[in-house]
């Protein structure tokens, strides 16, 4: 289903400095979110600084099909007229959330939670990946698996529950899908459900609740972790979102200052929530030239300016509790080590094999091919920095675009150009990347 177009090869040439000011697009985790409260609360909620990408956008028509109405007025500024939580529709025909992991679990929380029945497909990355982990704690609470293909994959139908059952539940992986899943689920339920999670994930599905007026305590857990009760059938007011500048996208204008000499950017509004910021750690750690300019609060999360220049990285140990809060930061972290000086070594990457590609793979493969030098040994990535790297191609992006974005941020600190096998991807989370890199002075083009 979904995304036949002919794979788009893209090239980023050795470019000279980059300058400029960028304020990347809005936060996808954010913007998935505020269409589905939208959907489940009465009323019109008004969201600004929506990310119009191919993955919120399956979020956004999945949302219709259960009754929400959704208008675009201008860009990023959409009103979600929702049903409210215990009255969605039954979709009339399958759900295809294309690319998008995070619609796709997202939805079943919510469809495992009403007394409908939907069918969820996707492109082909995505229906390689798990879904158990979600379906797991959902059939617990009393939805139903109809159909699935092997292994618990998409297409599967899944057929809800009008009253699930209140469940405690320990997610067994550090997942915000898994968590948000069992949430958005529970909101319909009749008692109050606890999740508890060892290490703490991103919080957004927490605070939105909170913000849309849910009955929703979280408290430390352990030495890492949260526990979350919810109280459910709250009635969910319908509320204003700001949607933040996304971290996961800052990250390549970011790490291509870092990497390209003489650069200076200043990146504007960026969501500085802690459960987001790890990579920001990580090069600071490195010895990336980052200067806050400003912090202030926009629409409840704290956001930041950052002015980056042109820097000389060395290696480090990234250690492995810091992963859930730079998930998908990794390839261009890898990036970053590869023009450092010295090692860096990641530790405690599993989740990564189970993203839009296999990550892992996808990263070490591409650094070879780049002449770069990177090793896997269980579920760690060492990257051997040096200060020159050829450059080369095509990288293989398996569908995945952050594997897209990153290579071609490899490509513009490279001695020869680095091309990639399909740039399309980039449209799920970033369709603005290329025109935005290319205003920093970035050499990206066929
Ligand atoms: O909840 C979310 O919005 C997300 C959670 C993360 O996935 P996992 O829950 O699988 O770690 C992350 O990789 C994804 O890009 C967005
Ligand atoms: C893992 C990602 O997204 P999702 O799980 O929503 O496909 C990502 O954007 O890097």
């Amino acid at each position: 289903m979904s995304h036949s177009a002919a794979p788009t090869p893209l090239t980023a040439r050795p470019s000279g400095p980059l300058k400029g000011r960028v304020r990347v697009p809005g936060d996808k985790s954010i913007s998935h979110r505020a269409m589905i409260f939208g959907l489940l609360s009465v009323g019109e909620t008004q969201v600004e600084g929506l990310l119009e990408g191919e993955d919120v956008l399956a979020t956004g028509r999945a949302c219709a099909a259960l009754g929400a109405k959704i208008q675009r007025h201008g860009e990023g500024s959409w009103t979600v007229s929702g049903v409210g939580v215990g009255s969605l529709l039954e979709p009339r025909e399958p759900l295809d959330f294309g690319n998008a992991g995070t619609g796709s679990r997202l939805m079943m929380g919510v469809v495992a939670g009403h007394g409908i029945s939907a069918t969820f497909d996707g492109d082909a990355s995505l229906r390689k990946r798990p879904m158990r982990r979600v379906l797991d704690p959902l059939v617990r609470m009393g939805a139903e698996v109809t159909v699935q293909a092997e292994g618990g994959r998409l297409p599967l139908t899944l057929r809800g529950t009008q009253d699930p059952l209140p469940i405690s539940y320990e997610t067994p992986v550090p997942s915000a899908q898994v968590k948000s899943a069992v949430l958005l689920a529970a909101l319909n339920s009749p008692g109050r459900t606890t999740v508890i999670e060892r290490e703490a994930t991103r919080d957004h599905t927490e605070k939105m609740m909170a913000h849309f007026g849910a009955d929703i305590e979280v408290t430390p857990s352990g030495e890492h972790g949260r526990r979350i009760v919810l109280g459910g059938r709250p009635e969910l007011r319908a509320s204003r979102i700001v949607v933040p500048a996304d971290p996961s996208s800052a990250a390549f204008p970011l790490v291509a200052a870092l990497i390209v000499p003489g650069s200076d950017v200043v990146i504007e509004g960026m969501m500085d929530n802690p459960l987001r910021t790890g990579l920001l750690t990580t090069l600071l750690e490195m010895g990336a030239d980052i200067e806050v300019l400003d912090r202030r609060s926009e629409g409840g999360e704290d956001v930041v300016d950052l002015r980056v220049r042109g820097s000389e990285l060395h290696g480090v140990d990234v250690p492995p509790e810091r992963a859930p809060s730079m998930i998908d930061e990794y390839p261009v972290l890898a990036v970053a080590a590869s023009f450092a000086r010295g090692t860096t070594r990641m530790k405690g990457l599993a989740e990564l094999r189970v993203k839009e590609s296999d990550r892992l793979a996808a990263i070490a493969d591409g650094l070879l091919v780049c002449g770069a030098d990177a090793v896997i040994s269980g579920d760690d990535l060492t990257v051997e920095g040096r200060t020159r790297v050829t450059g080369g191609g095509p990288v293989a992006t398996h569908l995945d675009h952050r594997i897209a974005m990153s290579f071609l941020v490899m490509g513009l600190a490279t001695e020869d150009p680095v091309t990639i096998d399909d740039a399309n991807m980039i449209a799920t989370s970033f369709p603005a990347f290329t025109g935005l890199m290319t205003g920093l002075g970035a050499k990206i083009g066929a």
